[in-house]
C-alpha cells in the first residue's frame, strides 16, 4: 500500500528513519500557519515522528491529534516530553517564575495581553513577545541563571538544564531508538541541540545563524518546502 502525499509517495514498508521536526518555521508557512501538507506528510511517515517545539505542551499535542498521529512531542524547548503514554516535566519553574516577577517589577510586559494563552499552560519556562523589552529579559535571565532564547517567534527564558536535544534523547529512549537514528529539521537557535542529538540534521533556508551553523546541511528551500525536500530525499534514498 502506498500513502499519497502531494510531494512524495511513501511506501508503508519503506525503511525510513525516525524524525525530529521543529514546528514554527519548519512545518509552517511564512505567515506562521501550519502548512496544510503537514496533515498528509506526518500520517504517511512509517517511522516515529517527534515534534520538538518551544511552544507550550498543548500546541504540539493538538497538532498530533488533528494530524492523526501518535502524541510524540517535546514542548517548552525541552521542559516537557510526552511520548506515547510517558510524560516527564523538567526544569526549575520556580526560578523562572521569580525571574518573571522581577521582569514585571522593573516594568516589563510579556506582551501577550490578559488571557496570555502563550504562557497559560506553560509548565517550565516563559515566552515573551518579540515586542517585549529584550535588554530587560536578558538582564533577568543573567540574574536568575536562565538561558535566553530568541527563536524568531518569541523570546524564552528557559532552565539551562533543559534543551530540545536532551529531550529528544529521552524521547528516543522511550521509543527504543538510538537518537543518532533520527533525522532532524529546524530553523532556530533552539534547534541546535536537536541537531547535535540527531544523526543527521537540516536547517531550512529561513533558519537563523545558530541553526545554520549547527546543521549538517542548510537547505535551499525554506519552511515546509525545505522539510518536504528532506523527506523526499530520505524516501528516494530508501528505495532499492
Ligand atoms: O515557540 C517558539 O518560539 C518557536 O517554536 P518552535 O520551536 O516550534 O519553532
Ligand atoms: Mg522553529
Amino acid at each position: 500500500m502506498t500513502a499519497q502525499s502531494p510531494a512524495f509517495d511513501v511506501p508503508a514498508d519503506a525503511d525510513l528513519p525516525p524524525l525530529a521536526l521543529d514546528i514554527d518555521g519548519t512545518l509552517t508557512t511564512p505567515d506562521h500557519t501550519v502548512d496544510p501538507r503537514v496533515f498528509r506528510a506526518l500520517p504517511a511517515w512509517p517511522a516515529p515522528v517527534v515534534l520538538a517545539t518551544g511552544k507550550s505542551f498543548p500546541y504540539p499535542v493538538a497538532l498530533c491529534h488533528f494530524a492523526g498521529v501518535p502524541e510524540r512531542v517535546v514542548a517548552e524547548n525541552g521542559g516537557v516530553v510526552c511520548v506515547d503514554e510517558t510524560v516527564r516535566v523538567a526544569g526549575d519553574a520556580d526560578r523562572v517564575a521569580r525571574a518573571v516577577a522581577a521582569f514585571r517589577e522593573r516594568g516589563g510586559d510579556l506582551g501577550w495581553g490578559e488571557a496570555d494563552t502563550v504562557n497559560r499552560w506553560r509548565e517550565t519556562e516563559v515566552a515573551a513577545r518579540l515586542t517585549a523589552d529584550e535588554a530587560l529579559l536578558r538582564e533577568v535571565a543573567d540574574e536568575f541563571d536562565l538561558t535566553f532564547l530568541d527563536t524568531g517567534y518569541a523570546y524564552h527564558l528557559t532552565d539551562p538544564d533543559v534543551s530540545k536535544g536532551a529531550a529528544l534523547r529521552e524521547a528516543a529512549a522511550v521509543l527504543d531508538r538510538d537518537p543518532a537514528e533520527f533525522v532532524a529539521v529546524g530553523d532556530s537557535m533552539n534547534d541546535a541541540s536537536t541537531f547535535d542529538a540527531a544523526g543527521e540534521s537540516y536547517a531550512v533556508a529561513n533558519a537563523d545563524e545558530a541553526a545554520r551553523a549547527a546543521a549538517d546541511e542548510v537547505l535551499a528551500d525554506g519552511y515546509m518546502d525545505g522539510t518536504l525536500a528532506v523527506l523526499s530525499r530520505l524516501v528516494d534514498r530508501a528505495e532499492p
